[in-house]
């Protein structure tokens, strides 16, 4: 039996979660959960699973849980609420699945509590990878790959050595506006923007497939996860996203790992590494359909996001932390319809080349960068 800590269990990972955990109830045990304003889905998965811990974003809704529940679960709120669900629990494994750059204070708790982390939340690696990686060394656990294409490079890198390598290619959908010309973006609206042709996903990260920052993200991602140098990893356009990502070796032969859109495949693949379980919800690929596949090459002038993410890795540091806090509250202002769609890359670029870079920030660095960030995102609205 395994037991979970499911960090933004009312979104759209963390329902997935629910779902695998709910199809192998004699493997997996629920103890903690986190969410953030979603009550009504926090109150029936509190329900459904009985956690133990109960992390919310809010004082307010912690205490109106306890006067709902009364003293049978453990009810915390804010920084140290989630930091609790992550670390002080009994949990083997701690699925990361909240937005944004809030799930790296958790992640390293739960890492120096010995907890194997299965992360989907990618800004935790792009902000600060240096700091996770090393911990996880230190610390002797495991970080274990949600993201789909994250997960398909991990299945084609199984038992390789590394050094074979000759470059990871990661698949990008090209997302909502995909056949757009840059002027059709100028007046592209928020409905339009959510419309992802293949996965449905939260609000943030289906923009940044729009806008490409997804990719972005995932090339940072990937650059930390599997310690491949920036010029090792490749991105193609593939429009039907069956083809998770690919493996190319020395020798010439490409691995690649293919499925129906899915994601409780790469989450059940996390939780159960390195076994694998039946998923019976999953549907099967059918291969003669696999003839209308899409592949096309990437055009880092049309997606500028995906350009900005390579300059960003390369130059490392808090370059990385810079942009992906710009991206989350461009990407907000863009959802709370104050800037059009073309405004996020532009914000993006602002701040990472007025931000005070430092080579080799500390935890504190990377938290002040992230802070001064978004205070000067917000400036430009001024
Ligand atoms: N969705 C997908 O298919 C994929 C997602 N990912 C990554 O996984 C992560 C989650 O994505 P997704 O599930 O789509 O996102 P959602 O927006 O659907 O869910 C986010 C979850 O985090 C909670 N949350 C949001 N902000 C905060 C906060 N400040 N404090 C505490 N909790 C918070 C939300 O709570 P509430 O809703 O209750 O407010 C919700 O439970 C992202 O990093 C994304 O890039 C990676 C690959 C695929
Ligand atoms: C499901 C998943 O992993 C997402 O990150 C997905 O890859 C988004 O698709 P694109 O960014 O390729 O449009
Ligand atoms: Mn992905």
């Amino acid at each position: 039996m395994k037991k979970i800590s499911l960090l933004g269990a009312t979104g759209s990972i963390g329902v997935q979660t629910l779902d695998v955990i709910e199809q192998h109830p004699e493997q997996f045990r629920l103890t903690a959960i986190s969410f953030g304003k979603n009550m009504e889905k926090g109150l029936e998965i509190i329900h459904k699973f009985e956690p133990e811990v109960i992390a919310v974003q809010k004082k307010e809704d912690a205490d109106r849980l306890r006067l709902k529940l009364g003293n049978s679960f453990r009810i915390v709120f804010g920084e140290e609420g989630l930091i609790e669900a992550a670390a002080a629990t009994e949990a083997d494994i701690v699925v990361s699945a909240v937005m944004g750059s809030v799930g790296l204070l958790p992640t390293i708790h739960a890492i120096k509590a010995g907890k194997d982390i299965a992360i989907a939340n990618k800004e935790t690696l792009v902000t600060a990878g240096h700091i996770v990686m090393e911990l996880a060394e230190k610390h002797g656990v495991r970080i274990l790959p949600v993201d789909s294409e994250h997960s398909a490079i991990f299945q084609c890198l199984n038992g390789e050595n590394p050094k074979q390598i000759e470059r990871l290619i990661l698949t990008a959908s090209g997302g909502s506006f995909r056949d757009y010309t840059r002027s059709q973006l100028a007046d592209v609206t928020v409905d339009q923007a959510l419309n992802h042709p293949n996965w449905s996903m939260g609000a943030k990260i289906t923009i940044d497939s729009a806008t490409m920052m997804n990719k972005g993200l995932e090339v940072i991602e990937a650059h930390w996860l599997f310690n491949i140098p920036y010029s090792k990893i490749d991105v193609i356009l593939h429009k039907e996203s069956i083809i998770h990502s690919m493996v190319e070796y020395k020798d010439g032969s490409t691995l690649a790992h293919l499925g129906n859109p899915d994601m409780r495949v790469p989450i059940q693949y996390a939780l159960t590494y390195p076994d694998r379980l039946e998923l019976p919800s999953s549907k099967r690929l059918n291969l003669w359909e696999l003839s209308k596949l899409h592949f096309g090459k990437m055009d880092q002038e049309r997606f500028r996001c995906l350009k900005l993410a390579y300059i960003a890795g390369e130059k490392g540091g808090t370059m990385t932390t810079a942009m992906n806090a710009a991206n989350e509250e461009a990407v907000q202002l863009f959802l709370d319809r104050k800037i059009p769609f073309l405004r996020i890359e532009d914000i993006i670029e602002k701040a990472m080349e007025q931000h005070e870079f430092i080579q080799r920030p500390t935890l504190e660095e990377i938290q002040a960068i992230d802070r001064l960030t978004r205070q000067y995102v917000q400036s430009l609205l001024n």
